[in-house]
């Protein structure tokens, strides 16, 4: 890499992981923000919808149209899915990479992707070439991806929680039940019934039973994983809280198996990875909130003969933004931690 500044582009900003990017970029030491956008407020200063960044990021919105204008490094789409793959279609040969936050090329085919989205795909040659934006499991193929689909927030967590059992094999067939919590800025800056604040303070609820589209995002990945089918049985949880995912899982293994081995081979497959913690306590959702840390704690029942893994991440970092910068850096060989060793905040 030169000395030169990479040009970066926010499409979508005005939502919440658009702005949580802008944050992390804005102190990111390689880049520079060249443009942010924003089709419902086109020419206001970005830091009238997020005063957070007054006197810090004043540039105005510009249309997502404008972004063919500018020669650009990188393009992150902070977009709904639906809406990304159109713009994936129309720049992808513009000579930027482009970093994908919805799901619309993290599943393996057009037709998975119909099936559980319910929705038609009008891009479906970017499967081909998206890469799965996790860098714990695909740092090598992200090094070389000009498309990455960067996962989703209850996946990232729940893919990090068993991927070491799955590496192995280990993992017994039907076994595995995904319990997973989220805070409600995972629901996007758009309130309805469901996030409404009388609906949510002082309530704790379950919702996308038995099918929700997260399911077989972290079927694919862990079935890949362990080179065969994978079936997960995954709910997931409104919390009446801001931000945070707090994931318990459970599984059983095959043979033998017990706490020191346990921890073992979780030691073993994270240990070159800077934002897996292994923790020796239950985490809690502030115990990462504010960073790029995924936090997990796996626990062997020796009367259940049962694995349990908590993990717990931010969702709009882990689980979105900082996700994305991390994924940016090892496209652009910068340094794995560049702009994301952010102490969590707590309390
Ligand atoms: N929130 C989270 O925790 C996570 C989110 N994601 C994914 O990241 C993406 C962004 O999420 P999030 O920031 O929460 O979403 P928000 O709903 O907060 O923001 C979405 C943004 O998309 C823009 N937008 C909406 N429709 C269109 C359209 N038709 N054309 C152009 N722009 C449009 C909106 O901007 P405007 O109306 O101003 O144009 C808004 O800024 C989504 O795909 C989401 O699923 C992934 C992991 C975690
Ligand atoms: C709390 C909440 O509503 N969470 C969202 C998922 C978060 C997300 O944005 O995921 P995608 O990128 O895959 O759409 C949901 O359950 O739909």
């Amino acid at each position: 890499m030169s000395n030169t500044k990479l040009k970066v582009a926010i499409v979508g900003a005005s939502g919440f992981t658009g702005s949580e990017l802008a944050r992390l970029l804005l102190n990111h030491p390689t880049v520079e923000i060249s443009m942010i956008t924003s089709e419902s407020h086109v020419g206001k200063p970005f830091s009238d919808l997020h005063p957070q960044f007054f006197d810090r990021l004043d540039i105005p919105l510009a249309s997502a149209e404008e972004v063919s204008k500018q020669s650009l490094d990188v393009i992150f789409l902070a977009l709904p899915h639906g809406v990304s793959m159109d713009f994936v279609s129309k720049w992808k040969d513009s000579g930027a990479k482009i970093i994908d936050l919805s799901g619309d090329f993290r599943l393996s085919s057009k037709e998975v992707y119909e099936e559980w989205y319910q929705k038609k795909h009008t891009y479906p040659e970017g499967f081909e070439s998206a890469v799965y934006g996790l860098p714990e499991l695909f740092a090598e193929k992200i090094k070389s991806a000009k498309l990455i689909a960067n996962p989703g927030c209850y996946p990232t967590a729940s893919i990090l929680s068993l991927a070491p059992l799955f590496a192995k094999k280990l993992i017994q067939e039907d076994s595995v039940v995904i319990d997973a919590k989220s805070g409600l800025t995972g629901a996007g800056i758009k309130a309805n019934a469901t996030t409404h604040f009388s609906n949510v303070n002082e309530n704790f609820k379950a919702y996308g039973i038995a099918g929700h589209r997260h399911t077989i995002e972290i079927e694919e990945q862990l079935g890949s994983l362990a080179g065969s089918e994978a079936i997960v049985q995954f709910t997931p949880h409104l919390l009446p809280v801001d931000r945070g995912i707090l994931v318990t899982a459970y599984a059983k293994v095959k043979g033998a198996m017990d706490q020191d081995s346990l921890t073992k081979i979780y030691r073993e497959f994270y240990q070159d990875k800077p934002f897996v913690r292994l923790r020796n306590q239950a985490p809690g959702i502030k115990d990462v909130r504010g960073s790029h840390y995924c936090d997990v704690f796996p626990v062997w029942d020796q009367r259940t003969k049962r694995v349990i893994v908590i993990s717990a991440i931010d969702n709009l970092l882990k689980g979105a933004a900082s996700q994305a910068v991390h994924n940016m850096n090892l496209m652009f060989d910068l340094p794995e931690s560049e702009g994301l060793t952010q102490i969590p905040l707590k309390p």
